[in-house]
């Protein structure tokens, strides 16, 4: 079964829709680099209103140590995504677990990147050029996705409702995470756009799982 991240969530009623269609995770954005940043009081409000078995992220980029920090103990998420330029050793200074983002808009020449976080959970790989942020609807090249990494790989990047079965059904990833591709602007999530990219994704799993290719 593909997990599914709805990240940059900005209303606690989003966030529980999401959690109510059968979402794995809801993201909330922190850092000021992005349209759907949320205050730490807000992010916290919106993580304690999730109900058990719903994990929690809190994304940063680039973003001071102290700040991290003081987000983490008010926020207290189950999970941390870093989307700049940090070292495993940075990240793992917080002792949370975490996932980072690999920046794959620049296609295979990113690949080396995603060997030098033996320390994360996990390893994002989303479409936008290095440097650049996130939710940004931009989409890679789903075909680069690894097969022989052991860490869990998470697609993001571009994915709508309308595209996201072809991109399970490609890449085969542990989990996908979109932002814009389930609003109606930013931090605005749309609870069509929510309920139908969270039906395709079951839809392809269940395809997946008849083919006897469910894996
Ligand atoms: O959502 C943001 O505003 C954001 C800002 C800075 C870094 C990452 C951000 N979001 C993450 O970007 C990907 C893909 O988003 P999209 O579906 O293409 O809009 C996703 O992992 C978000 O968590």
């Amino acid at each position: 079964m593909t997990r599914i991240k709805c990240c940059g969530m900005t209303r606690i009623d989003d966030a529980l829709l999401a959690a109510q269609l059968g979402a794995d995770a809801i993201g909330v954005v922190l850092t000021a680099r992005s349209k759907r940043r949320v205050s730490i009081g807000q992010a916290a409000a919106i993580v304690a209103a999730m109900p058990p078995f719903v994990t929690t992220v809190a994304l940063f980029m680039d973003d001071d140590a102290a700040f991290v920090r003081d987000a983490v103990a008010a926020i207290r998420p189950d999970l941390l995504q870093f989307h700049g330029a940090e070292t495993d050793e940075w990240c793992s200074q917080f002792g949370h677990r975490y996932l980072k983002a690999i920046a794959m808009g620049d296609g295979a020449a990113a690949l080396p990147a995603l060997r030098r976080y033996p320390d994360a959970s996990g390893l994002l790989l989303d479409g936008h050029g290095l440097g650049e942020a996130g939710g940004s609807g931009k989409a890679f090249d789903w075909s680069l996705m690894p097969r022989d990494l052991t860490q869990p790989l998470v697609l993001a990047g571009g994915l709508v409702p309308a595209n996201v079965a072809d991109a399970v059904r490609t890449a085969r990833p542990w989990g996908v995470d979109v932002a814009s591709g389930i609003e109606s602007s930013p931090g605005i999530k749309d609870s069509r756009k929510l309920a139908d990219f969270i039906r395709a994704v079951r839809d392809a799993d269940a395809q997946l799982e008849a083919n006897g290719t469910g894996g």
